[in-house]
């Protein structure tokens, strides 16, 4: 077992690009150029300086492989020694440009807003300026300095690949374990440089192949224009524009100059498209491995607490969280699309969990059950915000609190597991190092106690310790929610808000998990959110149930008591359509109609349409929480009519 770090993995790409024949070959020709340029000193059959006015303008020999130029010099000696010139000039236009492309095209991918339309500025400015005259006005003042030439090439260059990382930033930005490393509470930084570089590695070698062959064309073409270094100093510019003043008399000087720039283009160039195919390979075999979907994540919710959206009748429970309660929630309100002009997604809702509780959030699709454990964790959509309510662990209110706050709570906690643990891992990394990095997000632990914890975390999920070797892709759904509660488990949360945790899990899969739960709430003492479609898995595994419905909290109350006699129409709804219940030969009743989207709620009851109960006074105001012996509350005015219809069926 062991926590290591991914570099194997990173071989993967690598791996693929040697099957195949271009960029093997590629691959061996673009190392002997580089290794034969660095081991010039050593190898080169004659000084490059030397001249033999015996031999000028020779063809190849066994003395002279490539010939002899115009002072008698060796070619073969001169272009390697030309190469270190050449290719150094590439590397630092190379270095300078990922130096600043690869930070600012990730800070703006992704982060995104402010800081996102401010690279993007920049952007425009770098790609605004002509870079030709730029570099030939830094040659001019720099003395003919070629590195300062070239650092000015990799900074002008720098405006079209940040474009290029940030994409790839974005489009990583939304894979799940980007999330699910959010919710573990690691650091922006620690995201960025952990997950989503190594990410974008494929794109970024390609894009260094190609610059590369690129910046090779402009070095060696300021050399020919007598740039950089002065002869008789090799360089394979200059050696091509004394070849190219020589090529009446003798053509031949221009094969071997000429002949290794384009070699070495061209082996740049197809080993960028090896790269390329390589790693569109590796997303189409991820893809598939992985059944990628893609989901609503974004950058942390900007909390903005607004009384105003409280409505009146709600305000005085707003204004008094259970201080008994681990998490007191009131009148939480929250809205997606432009600051002012949102559209409110879930309102009004409160609960409280006590410590040690597991709660069951139920409702159908779109009721706002994701939304809200979301906002408990701050990690709301890019475009969502808390706009009212007040969130307080332990006391703590968390509504207003700055995203490096927020961190603090996220994982150490409130931790979350997701319905899709596959997608929340890193397919990267092999899980051991995963949960070794959850674990390193809470506590500052050396590497013995890092492998330590992780083979505790693992026994407690019931794993074999070896799976820590294995990558996703090497394991079954079950055995990742396993990982998910280790790395969940890792910063010991108070609460674990379990989003749908075994829905997309085989059913003999599915009773384990939820066993697992329940024996780790009972060893840990942790409150679970059991965020859930489905009454089989809320009667296993909750004492108390809150049902939500287009946005509202419309029932709160033990679970047995939901059973045994629900206290709002649409709670009764569900219970009568859930499938544990369903009699053989029978259909299922459904019910009829849809949750309606946040835009077409009605001024009334929001379930109104769908209620047989329904009257006109329900269609007409907001309707409130009418708070029922035994801690039992109902968004109803038709508690009555519903007993009575309930318990004539009963009769
Ligand atoms: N990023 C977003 N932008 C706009 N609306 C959103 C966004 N995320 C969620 N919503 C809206 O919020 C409402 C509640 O969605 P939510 O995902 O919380 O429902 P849910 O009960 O968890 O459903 P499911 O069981 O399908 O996950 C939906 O109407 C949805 O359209």
């Amino acid at each position: 077992m062991s926590a290591k770090s991914p570099r194997a993995m990173s071989t993967g790409l690598f791996r693929r690009v040697l099957r195949k024949p271009l960029g093997v070959v590629s691959g061996v020709v673009l190392i002997l150029i580089v290794g034969g340029s660095l081991a010039a000193r050593w190898i080169a059959p004659y000084d490059p300086l030397a001249q033999d006015f015996s031999i000028v303008k020779q063809g190849p020999s066994a003395a002279h492989l490539l010939g002899t130029d115009s002072l008698g010099r060796d070619i073969l000696s001169r272009l390697l020694f030309g190469g270190q010139e050449s290719l150094g000039g590439v590397l630092v236009a190379v270095v300078t440009m990922l130096i600043i492309a690869i930070p600012l095209g990730i800070l703006a991918g992704y982060v995104g807003g402010l800081a996102d339309r401010i690279i993007l500025r920049v952007v425009d400015v770098l790609l605004s300026i002509p870079g030709t005259i730029i570099t030939l006005a830094v040659l001019a003042i720099f003395n003919n300095s070629m590195f300062v030439a070239m650092v000015s090439v990799g900074v002008l260059a720098s405006g079209a690949f940040i474009r290029v990382f940030r994409s790839a930033a974005l489009s990583v930005r939304q894979e799940l374990y980007i999330g699910a490393a959010r919710v573990a509470g690691l650091g922006r930084l620690r995201i960025m440089a952990a997950h989503v570089l190594p990410q974008i590695r494929g794109v970024l070698l390609v894009q260094v192949t190609l610059f590369s062959a690129a910046t090779l064309g402009i070095q060696t073409g300021l050399a020919f224009l007598a740039f950089g270094p002065p002869p008789p100093a090799p360089t394979w510019g200059g050696m091509v524009a004394e070849a190219a003043s020589l090529i009446q008399s003798s053509p031949w000087l221009l094969v071997p100059s000429g002949g290794i720039i384009a070699v070495t283009t061209l082996a740049l160039c197809l080993l960028g498209d090896a790269l390329r195919d390589a790693n569109q390979e590796r997303f189409t075999l991820a893809g598939l491995e992985r059944g990628a979907r893609p989901v609503r994540a974004g950058a942390g919710a900007v909390l903005v607490p607004d009384a105003a959206t409280v409505p009146d009748a709600d305000r005085e429970e707003a204004l008094a969280p259970n201080p008994d309660a681990l998490l007191s929630v009131r009148g939480l309100t929250v809205g997606f699309g432009a600051p002012g002009r949102e559209t409110t997604a879930i309102q009004r809702v409160d609960f409280d969990i006590r410590p040690g509780e597991v709660v069951g959030l139920v409702g159908e699709s779109g009721s706002g059950k994701t939304v809200t454990a979301l906002a408990l964790l701050g990690l709301l959509a890019g475009n969502g915000r808390i706009t009212g309510g007040s969130i307080r662990l332990a006391g703590e209110e968390l509504v207003g609190m700055s995203n490096a706050e927020l961190r603090t709570v996220r994982g150490a906690r409130i931790a979350m597991i997701s319905q899709e643990p596959m997608v929340s891992l890193d397919p990267s990394f092999r899980v051991g190092y995963q949960i070794g990095e959850a674990i390193r997000a809470h506590e500052r632990v050396g590497r013995a106690e890092t492998q330590r914890r992780t083979r505790e975390l693992l026994a407690s999920v019931r794993l074999d310790p070896a799976v820590a070797d294995r990558y996703p892709h090497e394991i079954s759904g079950g055995m990742a929610q396993r990982i998910a509660i280790a790395m969940a488990l890792a910063g010991r949360p108070e609460l674990l808000i379990a989003d749908e945790p075994t829905t997309a899990l085989d059913v003999t899969v599915q009773a384990d998990i939820l066993d697992l739960l329940r024996t780790l709430q009972e060893e840990t003492g942790m409150a679970i959110i059991l965020v859930s479609h489905d009454w089989g898995v809320v009667a296993d595994l909750c004492s108390r149930a809150i049902v939500m419905y287009a946005g509202e909290v419309v029932e709160r109350a033990a679970v047995s008591e939901i059973f045994a006699a629900p206290r709002h129409p649409y709670t009764a709804a569900l219970l009568r359509s859930n499938p544990h219940g369903a009699r053989p030969g029978e259909p299922l009743p459904t019910i009829g109609g849809a949750v309606p989207p946040p835009h077409e709620w009605p001024v009334g009851c929001h379930f109104a349409a769908r209620c047989p109960l329904a009257t006109e006074a329900c269609r007409q105001a907001p309707i409130d929480m009418a708070h029922l012996p035994g801690h039992r509350s109902s968004r109803c005015i038709r508690i009555d009519a519903l007993a009575a219809e309930l318990s004539e069926v009963a009769s």
